[in-house]
């Protein structure tokens, strides 16, 4: 029976990248998709900003909402001091179960707790089930259209603080024109623009930097 592109990538992983060492594994990933098969990861480029905005908020809490292959997992928790912890969400069962195997290659299992389901039914129930006050962090790269009410569900279940960081990939391509329009405009959040391109392209995508002000 046929491979699938996310089982492709994982043998890329194996094949390539040395376990224990996440920046290999983000290598190998980057090189599969550049010269062997696109894939929706955040990519190299969109990658390194994503890397500067976790390094400057230096969270605690982080949630992300869509793993894919869990690409930006490994970037993000290869970058986490000791004791934070990384939720990352995702409603597709195969994407999940690659990841489970992208993050145990790179070691990262203590930092991340994936979890299977949509976001909307989750995100209710962040504080009862995994004892999370407020995410410091939160790394949008799920469904395009779940953006924003998403983000609507975060404030309203508090787990966003004044100084919360929302980081929005896709913001051009795909896009998320409802979700921009809205953090742009909201007295409730300072945004910031990190132009770029889509992964592995020259299409131009970027990153949405949003505070929430409380
Ligand atoms: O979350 C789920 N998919 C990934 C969301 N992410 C994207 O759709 C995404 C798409 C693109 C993209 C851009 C240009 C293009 F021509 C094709 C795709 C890039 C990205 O960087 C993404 O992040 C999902 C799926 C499913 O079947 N069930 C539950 N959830
Ligand atoms: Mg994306």
């Amino acid at each position: 029976t046929q491979s699938t592109r996310p089982q492709r990538l994982l043998g890329a992983v194996q094949k390539n990248a040395t376990r224990g060492d996440p920046r290999s594994v983000v290598r190998a990933i980057d090189h599969f998709c550049r010269h062997k098969e696109w894939a929706m990861n955040v990519g190299d480029e969109k990658g390194c900003i994503l890397d500067s905005v976790v390094s400057e908020v230096n969270p605690a809490a982080v949630l992300e909402l869509g793993t894919y292959c869990g690409y930006s997992t490994v970037r993000i928790a290869s970058l986490l001091p000791p004791h934070a912890k990384l939720i990352t969400l995702e409603f597709n069962p195969d994407f999940a179960a690659i990841a489970r195997q992208v993050i145990a290659w790179a070691g990262l299992e203590e930092k991340v707790q994936l979890v299977e389901g949509a976001s909307g039914d989750w995100i209710p129930k962040m504080k009862e089930q995994f004892g999370v006050k407020t995410f410091d962090l939160v790394f949008l790269d799920h469904w395009k259209d779940r953006y924003l009410p998403d983000t609507k569900l975060m404030e309203e279940c508090g787990l966003l603080r004044k100084g919360s960081v929302l980081l929005a990939d896709n913001v051009i391509c795909p896009g998320t024109p409802d979700y921009l329009e809205y953090v742009r405009s909201s007295p409730r959040y300072t945004s910031q623009y990190f132009k770029s391109h889509l992964e592995y392209t020259k299409v131009e995508d970027g990153l949405e930097k949003s505070v929430f002000l409380g």
